[in-house]
């Protein structure tokens, strides 16, 4: 028995032995505590040994208590043999209604089954229509339970789910309460068995981030308990806002009641001191009873003759006095007639009353004040927030429209591609793989416009993941095409003997896109994906994403076209690390190097982002698609945006000497002063250089080939290297190679990046040869040098190797092979 249970008991049996004449004369009345050697649900033996011991054997007349409904079901389990007639004012739990296992027991406070209307009455009141529970698993917070359980339907509330935890698994706790968290509970009704749970309960709730303005937690009379022990403080601190329904024993009526406490104690009388004082009279009460219905006198009570009656508890408890609290009777079943509660609501460490009055009549007497510190009603459910992309919110519509502007110059990029394809500076870097390029940036840009969409569709999420996948491929498909190009032509010694026509790489681009395309469609149509709508009701978010329904088939997929990708970027990082030294007038190996290490770079940051990182759906869009621009952006510089640049600038150039010069004829030498492939020495410039035709059309046109030979003269552009003071022994740069007659048999190597840097050798040291008929290289060896010559075809590397042999003999005429004699053109561009 607590103090406050024992003082207001002590004040009630002093009051009566102090009125002989009323009660039982000079029997005293006495209330003695008992220890019921309850520590933990174990030493339930303890307590029927104590409870036999101590108050049977003893020769008591009745019990107050226990306090917890488990405890007293013990007690009045082990008395119900003896008749001895046992009441509570703290024990609620319906359970002890059945008064077939209890049949002595009786209480002056309402069973369980009301607070849990009252309960539902305070979470009506609020608007709420959607709870939780977290209950112990001891009788008191399970008899709660049922009763909400069995009554939300008829409150028009949904019990989304109760949980029911153990003081001895803590871990368990904490997986309980973050299921509730998960399930989206903010209305939490909280039934720990006492006050080892509860605070278990309360540290809990504070690791998952469950407390806070956002919930709002209800517990039951027994939280009263945890709440006034100190040592709690810092826990309690953490449900600011909380509110409990507790029995309601304090009120106007009390007053003479606490008067009389507080003159014998010196102190305010605490919860429960009342209700024990009350308790103590109904047994008075209950005995005067007995006295005057079956003639016993005082002393017979007390000495337990009355058992003999075999009193059921409808006979005992067939009385009615004015308590301290109000009129105390009860039912047949020994369950007080009274059930008056009222709300605590728990504010900075103190208690204000909220809510009063019974089932069916409670009135909000204040307003509530939250863990928020306001009184605005919390939401019953999460707040959810919109995580979906759409095109009107601020930072995707950034990203659209710099895609737009992208996509923009890349789709203005493509016409002038198509018109000078044959320019000067377009046509030695391919303008049809420059297109392909575009094609695929224009498709991964397109996917971003696809990705932004607000609520997806079967449509978009099948289209992101294509336009994706082929807009990939297309780019890098063309890059390794066009690196492993490169490298067949410099650095492979056995393929390098043919350049790949345009046909057989659009060929091979395609093959890769090919593939790209049967995933899509296996993908696509086999699994497709399809909108999902998500409320994350821990993040309190909603978005949606794309799924398959075969989760496995659409995994595989998936780890199937990274795979693949991954492979060709891979390959592409190969190819442009073994080509990185290739010298061309464009530097166009370490171009499409530079665009490939972004785009791996780009694709890594994507991919860790979309697969450890777990970003909400606009971040996530967000460093996607910002990282698709710059692979874009990068690429479409490196691979295209600058010879188109340099198209212009070079156009305008000549359109300024065109003015400057009246119009006349001639022009600039072309850019870097060289012309590139040019066979015979004469520079073009401007966009559209005659046709073979055209010229031979020309009054004024003479062969240029023809005609250097006949002069003793040739002269081309070509990647050289080897061993002599001014070219690099590994390393291809462009030279200016020129064979002569005149004035004396020369061998002349300028350097195309700086004029200055030049060497004659007397042709009469020279010996040229090409390795095999089929190589487009020859070789030119004298004393001091040998230099490997890169043509663009077999019959040019002969052409130049029978030149230079005609002319180291003074033969003028012995180099004109019956290819050249019949249509000179103009040399096929250097790496193309
Ligand atoms: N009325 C709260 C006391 C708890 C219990 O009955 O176990």
């Amino acid at each position: 028995m607590t103090e406050r249970a024992l003082l207001g008991a002590r004040l009630a049996a002093d009051e009566i032995t102090s009125d002989p004449t009323k009660w039982f004369g000079s029997v005293p009345f006495v209330v003695n505590p008992i220890d019921d050697q309850i520590t933990d649900a174990e030493a339930y033996g303890k307590t029927i040994s104590a409870v036999q011991n101590s108050v049977i054997d003893a020769g008591y007349n009745g019990v107050l208590g226990d306090r917890y409904s488990s405890a007293t079901e013990m007690v009045a389990y082990t008395l119900a043999e003896s008749g001895i007639f046992q009441c509570s004012i703290w024990s609620t739990s319906p359970s002890l209604s059945n008064k077939v296992q209890f049949p002595t027991f009786f209480r002056l406070v309402a069973d369980d089954n009301f607070q849990a209307l009252v309960i539902l009455e305070l979470v009506k009141s609020q608007g709420w229509k959607r709870i939780g529970a977290l209950v112990g698993d001891e009788s008191y917070g399970q008899g709660l339970l049922d009763k909400v359980r069995s009554s939300v339907d008829s409150y028009g509330m949904s019990l989304l789910a109760s949980y029911t935890f153990y003081t001895n698994d803590p871990e368990g706790i904490d997986y309980r309460v973050s299921q509730l968290k998960a399930l989206g509970a903010r209305i939490i009704l909280l039934f720990p068995n006492g006050e080892q749970d509860a605070v278990l309960l309360f540290r809990s709730l504070a690791a998952n981030g469950m407390v806070g303005p956002d919930y709002v937690y209800i517990g039951g009379d027994n939280l009263l308990e945890v709440m006034a022990a100190t040592e709690n403080a810092a826990d309690v601190a953490n449900v600011q806002g909380l509110l409990m329904t507790e029995a309601l024993e304090y009120s106007e009526s009390t007053k003479p009641f606490e008067a009389n406490f507080l003159a014998k104690y010196g102190r305010a009388p605490l919860s429960g001191a009342v209700a024990w004082y009350d308790a103590t009279y109904a047994f008075a009460y209950a005995f005067q009873k007995l006295q005057n219905d079956y003639g016993y006198s005082a002393t017979d009570i007390a000495n337990n003759r009355w058992l003999e009656q075999n009193l059921n508890v409808t006979q005992f408890t067939n009385f009615s006095f004015q308590g301290a609290m109000r009129e105390a009777s009860w039912m047949p079943d020994g369950d007080s007639m009274n059930a008056l509660f009222h709300v605590m609501n728990l504010v900075n460490g103190t208690y204000n009353e909220v809510a009063i009055g019974e089932v069916g009549d409670l009135t909000i007497t204040n307003k509530i004040v939250f863990a928020s510190g306001l009184t605005d009603i919390p939401s019953d459910s999460p707040m959810m927030v919109d995580e979906t992309i759409g095109y009107k919110k601020p930072a995707p519509v950034a990203i659209i429209a710099l895609t737009a502007v992208l996509l923009a110059l890349i789709t203005v990029s493509i016409l002038p591609l198509a018109v000078f394809r044959d320019h000067r500076l377009l046509k030695p870097v391919s303008p049809l793989f420059m297109a392909l390029s575009l094609v695929g940036m224009l498709l991964c840009l397109l996917s971003i416009f696809v990705d932004a969409v607000g609520i997806p569709t079967k449509t978009s999420c099948n289209s992101y993941m294509a336009l994706m996948a082929v807009g990939f491929g297309t780019v890098v498909g063309g890059i390794l095409v066009k690196l492993r190009r490169l490298y067949r032509i410099f650095d492979n010694r056995i393929a390098h003997r043919r350049a790949s026509p345009n046909s057989e790489l659009l060929a091979e681009s395609g093959v890769i896109v090919l593939v790209e395309f049967i995933l899509v469609f296996i993908w696509a149509g086999g699994y497709p994906l399809l909108p999902q709508e998500h409320n994350d009701l821990v993040a309190a978010t909603h978005y949606y994403t794309c799924e398959s329904a075969n989760t496995s088939a659409s995994k595989g997929l998936s780890a199937a076209v990274f795979v693949y990708n991954g492979l060709l970027v891979l390959a592409c990082c190969y190819f442009a690390f073994a080509t990185r030294d290739i010298y061309s007038a464009y530097n166009e190996a370490k171009a499409i190097g530079v665009a490939i290490y972004n785009i791996l770079f780009c694709a890594i940051i994507i991919l860790l982002t979309t697969l450890l990182t777990p970003l909400s759906p606009v971040p996530g869009f967000l460093i996607r698609s910002a990282f698709v621009l710059v692979a874009v952006g990068v690429a479409y510089a490196a691979l295209c945006g600058r010879f188109l640049y340099s198209m212009v600038a070079s156009q305008a150039l000549s359109d300024e000497y065109h003015a400057a010069d009246g119009g006349g004829g001639g022009g600039p030498v072309g850019e870097s002063g060289a012309q590139h492939g040019s066979g015979s020495g004469s520079a073009h410039s401007g966009i559209a250089p005659l046709t073979p035709q055209q010229r031979r059309q020309s009054k004024t046109w003479v062969d240029p080939k023809a005609a250097a030979l006949t002069a003793g003269y040739k002269n081309d552009m070509f990647p050289i290297r080897g061993t002599s003071r001014i070219t690099a022994t590994s390393q291809w740069r462009n030279f200016h190679i020129s064979v002569m007659v005149k004035p004396s048999p020369l061998l002349v190597i300028v350097s195309e990046k700086d004029q200055a840097v030049g060497l004659a050798v007397p042709l009469k040291q020279v010996t040229a040869e090409c390795a095999e008929q089929e190589d487009a290289r020859f070789t030119v060896r004298w004393s001091k040098g040998a230099l490997q010559v890169q043509t663009s075809k077999p019959a040019d590397a002969q052409d130049w190797v029978q030149t230079i042999q005609a002319f180291a003999r003074g033969d003028t005429r012995g180099s004109v092979s019956p290819a050249v004699g019949a249509d000179i053109k103009r040399s096929e561009p250097l790496l193309e």
